[in-house]
């Protein structure tokens, strides 16, 4: 946690922000993840909550990832995805955060028994709660685990059928490299058939060309991280073109290796190029962080200036799937926030 300290540190926490790019099993937290292998009687490797905070020690996206779907296994019943996006939605309402769209991998969980139903019933209902009682409205967007193949990903769509009404999107997300999103085109062209509209991740560590295939195969709207679209000039010039935001994780990046220090994010100069980035948390429980926290660090490493900071907040909504109004009203808010 850092503790604001420069003037324009309180205005990161003050204004109304919005956070695009969550995994809700990225947000278990140690202390819960022990409460609830105690629950649910599942044994972990480690001996206490400080030697998980130890072993989260990462050199890329992979030695991550496998510490990442060993946290998810404790969690079993409906219950349990209820209180881990229920305590999420906490630290969202204490970042000032009035929207969220999540993400949630069901593959990670129907992989180990757990029925489609039990994940996305707790999930949800605990968005719902937090709409009604924290005031913070929510989108959730499914992921298929990119490390699978297309075929369990058509598996998992048609267990998802009876909920589709419910579920705002798909993404694809999980090991990068290897996986390009040309694996996926022919599953998410059957989702666009369905009017479930695409994210993807691409360009955290794999290269600049599976931004390109997110865009042209999968009809991506949003490019989760991207950050190494910097890589090549035509690509940057058709994200700035064409406005497709980049859900930039910058703790994550710096945890994963992507970057070796904060100060050398490219961050500022995405916006620089005048690309829709916006900051965000990926997994904060793993990354050390959540979004206050990843802005703090953001504005002390790269010195953002009051403009910077507020056109990430601002990108962030216009990169959202709230309605146009909802946008509006937003973007007004911050306005009279900042002649406050
Ligand atoms: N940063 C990340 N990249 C890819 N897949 C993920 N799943 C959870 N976090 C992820
Ligand atoms: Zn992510």
């Amino acid at each position: 946690m850092i503790v604001p300290q420069h003037p324009l540190d309180t205005l990161i926490t003050r204004l109304p922000k919005t956070e695009l790019h969550l995994h809700i099993e990225g947000s278990l937290e140690p202390e819960m993840m022990f409460a609830l292998a105690a629950r649910n009687g599942v044994a972990l490797p480690y001996a206490d909550v400080e030697a998980v905070r130890a072993a989260y020690q990462f050199d890329r996206l992979q030695s991550f990832l496998d510490l990442y779907y060993a946290g998810a296994s404790v969690l079993i019943t409906e219950q349990d995805f209820y209180d881990l996006t229920w305590a999420y939605l906490l630290r969202a309402k204490a970042d000032n955060i009035v929207h969220t769209e999540i993400f949630y991998d069901p593959q990670t969980h129907t992989a180990r028994g757990i029925d489609f139903a039990v994940s996305f019933n707790g999930i949800r209902r605990a968005l719902l709660d937090g709409e009604a009682q924290l005031g913070i409205s929510f989108r959730l967007i499914m992921c298929f685990l990119r490390h699978l193949s297309e075929e369990d990903g058509f598996a998992t769509l048609e267990q998802a059928m009876p909920y589709l009404a419910q579920i705002d999107g798909v993404g694809l997300d999980s090991s990068e490299l290897g996986h390009p999103p040309s694996k996926f085109a022919r599953l998410f062209a059957r989702c666009a058939e369905l009017g479930l509209p695409a994210v993807a991740h691409a360009g955290e560590e794999g290269p600049a060309s599976y931004i390109w295939e997110a865009l042209d195969l999968l009809k991506s709207r949003r490019i989760d991280h991207g950050v190494r679209c910097t890589e090549d000039a035509e690509l940057v010039k058709r994200l700035a073109a064409e406005r497709i935001p980049l859900t930039v994780c910058p703790l994550s990046n710096l945890k994963l290796c992507v970057v070796n220090d904060l100060a050398e994010h490219n961050l500022r100069e995405l916006l620089a190029a005048g690309l829709c980035a916006m900051v965000n948390s990926d997994d904060p429980a793993y990354f050390g962080g959540y979004l206050n926290t990843n802005l703090l660090a953001c504005r002390a490493a790269l010195d953002l200036s009051q403009d910077e900071i507020v056109q990430l907040i601002r990108n962030s909504f216009e990169a959202s799937w709230l309605t146009a109004d909802q946008k509006a009203h937003w973007q007004d808010q911050i306005s009279q926030a900042l002649n406050a």
